[in-house]
């Protein structure tokens, strides 16, 4: 009965009148840093400082919250403290709904202004020419590979990679009813129609799929016509109001998309670090054995390869290498100085901490 609650639920009133004292001190402090970095100049988000934070409060924490959910309490305490320094606008691909969007409300914490774009290349636009402060694109699949127009992007625009976040990505059947009957037409990013490949060839096989710009474009779409469906988030599901007709449809249980913060500095180094180059070298035998070396004589990982044509018609290619550490650790610096001489082409993305759940 809840009469029999009542004493339980007073303590917890008391609490959380003292968590709303604490959290206004602790807002209050980041309004002087947030003063102080103002008079310097110095950028608002700091996202080796909030990661140092999240580790802080989880190795304090003895329970019984979870570890991933301090992480996300602290995420949105620290977002709502750093609007109060002064509110960033996030641009991402839309419309409203896509995994993208998910991704950027879970690195940034809800206290932004969130700006859906219609492509990618929009996305990067609206980061370069300073509208927003940040974007979030995503960079690989873990079914499918690279997403190839963010590397093409990342090539040809002057961007920094500010920090990176991976989500468990789990897609969903969604239409205007429940059920599969009537269908005529599942409508999904091409990513996410390779993703849920076996699964249609199961159970809708001889139902067109249609590509379309993003997986929440599908789900606007279907939402106007019961005789297609859309593959999408549950996000997805609720922000157009849709049925999930079969629920977590990708062939990997396991499918995970990784999305880079694109941002104009580079933060400090956590101890957590990850570099991004893109580098090319001539078409001769041996050349990419000879742009590896240096990594390894400096004991340096590199956590991803990644190639792209360079277009030249000569079968060259951009390589996309991560890196473990940062570039200002010894190894990973003295690595990179190699590497800036052998190359013939050499861009630094920029270093970033590794993203923890
Ligand atoms: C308060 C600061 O500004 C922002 C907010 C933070 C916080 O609320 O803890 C941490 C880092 C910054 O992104 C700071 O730089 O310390």
């Amino acid at each position: 009965m809840d009469a029999d609650l009542k004493p339980l639920r007073a303590q917890i009133d008391a609490l959380d009148r003292q968590l709303l004292d604490l959290l206004n001190q602790r807002a209050k402090l980041a309004q002087q840093i947030g003063e102080h970095k103002q008079r310097l100049d110095m950028p608002v988000f700091r996202p080796e400082r909030e990661r140092e934070v999240i580790a802080k409060v989880q190795q304090a924490n003895t329970g019984p919250l979870h570890g991933t959910g301090i992480a996300a309490i602290w995420r949105e305490i620290m977002s709502a403290c750093r609007a109060l320094e002064a509110r960033q606008q996030i641009a991402f691909l839309g419309p409203e709904g896509t995994y993208s969007e998910q991704a950027a409300r879970q690195f940034f914490g809800s206290s932004c202004a969130f700006l859906p774009c219609a492509d990618l290349d929009e996305v990067f636009r609206s980061q370069l020419s300073g509208a927003s402060a940040y974007a979030v694109v995503a960079i690989e699949n873990s079914t499918e590979g690279a997403v190839a127009r963010t590397l093409d992007l990342l090539l040809a625009h002057p961007v920094l990679i500010s920090g990176e976040i991976s989500l468990a990505i789990h897609h969903n059947l969604l239409r205007k009813r429940p059920g599969t009957d009537g269908i005529r037409a599942v409508l999904a990013h091409p990513q996410a129609l390779a993703q849920c490949r076996q699964w249609l060839d199961a159970h809708l096989p001889a139902i067109e799929r249609r590509a379309v710009a993003s997986n929440a474009e599908g789900a606007r779409l279907a939402a106007q016509d019961e005789t297609l469906a859309a593959i999408a988030g549950e996000q997805a599901a609720s922000q157009y109001l849709l049925h999930i007709a079969a629920a977590r449809i990708q062939d990997e249980a396991q499918n995970r998309t990784r999305f880079v913060v694109l941002g104009t500095q580079t933060p400090q180094p956590t101890g957590h670090d990850r570099t991004s180059l893109i580098l090319s070298v001539p078409n001769r035998a041996g050349a990419v054995f000879e742009m590896l070396k240096p990594l390894a004589e400096h004991g340096v990982s590199m956590s991803r390869f990644e190639s792209r044509p360079a277009r030249s018609g000569a079968w060259e290619y951009f390589y996309y290498i991560d890196l473990e550490g940062h570039q200002d650790d010894p190894p990973v610096r003295q690595a990179l100085d190699e590497l800036r001489r052998a190359c013939a082409f050499f861009k630094n993305l920029g270093s970033y901490p590794i993203w923890q759940e």
